[in-house]
């Protein structure tokens, strides 16, 4: 069930300076044995400010993770970045060279993933990989390297954290292995975190002790984060703004009470519905779309095969986004009413 239990935090305890992730006309493409490429992103406008937790929702293949990885400069191979700018605090990573790329990931950017288990290196004690990412980033010699381990460690809320630096991760439960991926990710203080379903398989309790501490860390180190998943609701609780993804495309964003108390696309709709009511629609929902002939989804609306309240326009021409109210955005040529 949805809700807002959250407090919402105030929009001016956000940032007012430049976002520190501006991405603009991103298009990322994969090649096809037929020689076309398909188009796994395509013209993403998005920015984050600074505080700010963005909440990204997809279904299966929307393109979560093929953009979670192009914004650290490595879209999954073979896909390429075809068009557009990704501005870190003003400089485009798409043409700093990987030399510099390399030095900002893990210092500037850092991404969480799931699956902690094929994160972690089975044979080296976790402490060792928390201090290693500190030693090879910030270049602080071991004792302060270990330092801001063990402070880690307790931010992350890993009890006795002396005798877990010498731990091996098959050593650690599920959800104490997703918190030293998150210490690994965070130990330099990252001024942009991308997470890519970070607690997907955690049991509930896990997991919203995560999602806090995600919450909090980031507002004390004052991080943009990108949060992305495949549950909306989830998203009622973190996020400062939302948006709805589906094949590459926004469909819908907005600040999070808009989103949703307000939401004006059908395909947001039909996924809270999925959500909050009916186990059978949202099994439906978690089934990716029927791909659109090439043909059809160069025009058509991407939620066309699925959508209520389609009409003929929607086939013949794909809908832009469109500014509905101050700061939501959506792609229908039929807005729902308010
Ligand atoms: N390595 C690859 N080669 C070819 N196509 C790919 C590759 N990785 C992703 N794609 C395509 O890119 C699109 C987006 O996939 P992506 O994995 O980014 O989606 P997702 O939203 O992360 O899905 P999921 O939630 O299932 O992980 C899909 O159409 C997928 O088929």
């Amino acid at each position: 069930m949805l809700s807002l239990e959250a407090e919402p935090r105030a929009a001016e305890a956000l940032d007012t300076t430049p976002p520190v992730i501006d991405i603009s006309a991103l298009t990322v493409e994969f090649p096809t044995l037929s020689g076309r490429s398909s188009t796994a992103i395509r013209e993403l406008d998005l920015s984050i400010a600074r505080g700010e937790i963005f909440g990204l929702v997809g279904e299966s293949g929307a393109g979560k993770t093929t953009l979670a990885r192009s914004l650290l400069g490595l879209p999954p191979a073979p896909g390429r970045v075809a068009a557009g700018e990704i501005r870190f605090e003003g400089q485009d990573l798409l043409r700093i060279g990987e030399r510099a790329l390399r030095r900002m990931r893990g210092r500037d950017l850092s991404m969480i993933v799931p699956n902690p288990r094929s994160e972690l290196n089975p044979l080296l004690p976790v402490g060792e990989q928390i201090m290693t990412v500190a030693r090879v980033h910030l270049g602080v010699p071991r004792r302060e390297a270990r330092r801001l381990a063990l402070d880690m460690l307790r931010a992350v809320q890993i009890p006795d954290p002396e005798r877990r630096m010498a731990a091996l991760p098959h050593e650690l439960s599920g959800g104490m292995a997703q918190r030293i991926v998150i210490a690994i990710a965070l130990v330099c203080s990252p001024r942009f975190i991308v997470s890519d379903d970070a607690t997907s398989g955690l049991d509930v309790t896990v997991q919203a002790q995560i999602l806090e501490l995600l919450q909090r860390l980031a507002a004390d180190r004052g991080s943009a984060m990108l949060f992305i998943t495949r549950d909306i609701g989830i998203t009622a609780h973190l996020c400062d703004r939302i948006a709805v993804m589906l094949n590459g495309e926004i469909m819908e964003l907005a600040a999070r009470e808009d989103f949703f108390f307000r939401p004006r696309n059908p395909y947001t709709i039909t996924l809270m519905a999925a959500f909050a009511h009916n186990e059978g629609l949202r099994r439906l929902w978690t089934r990716s779309a029927p791909p659109l002939e090439p043909a059809a989804a160069g025009r058509a609306c991407p939620f066309l095969a699925r959508c209520p309240l389609a009409q003929p326009r929607c086939a013949a021409e794909r809908p832009a986004l469109r500014e509905l109210a101050p700061g939501h955005v959506s792609r229908c040529h039929f807005p729902v009413p308010r």
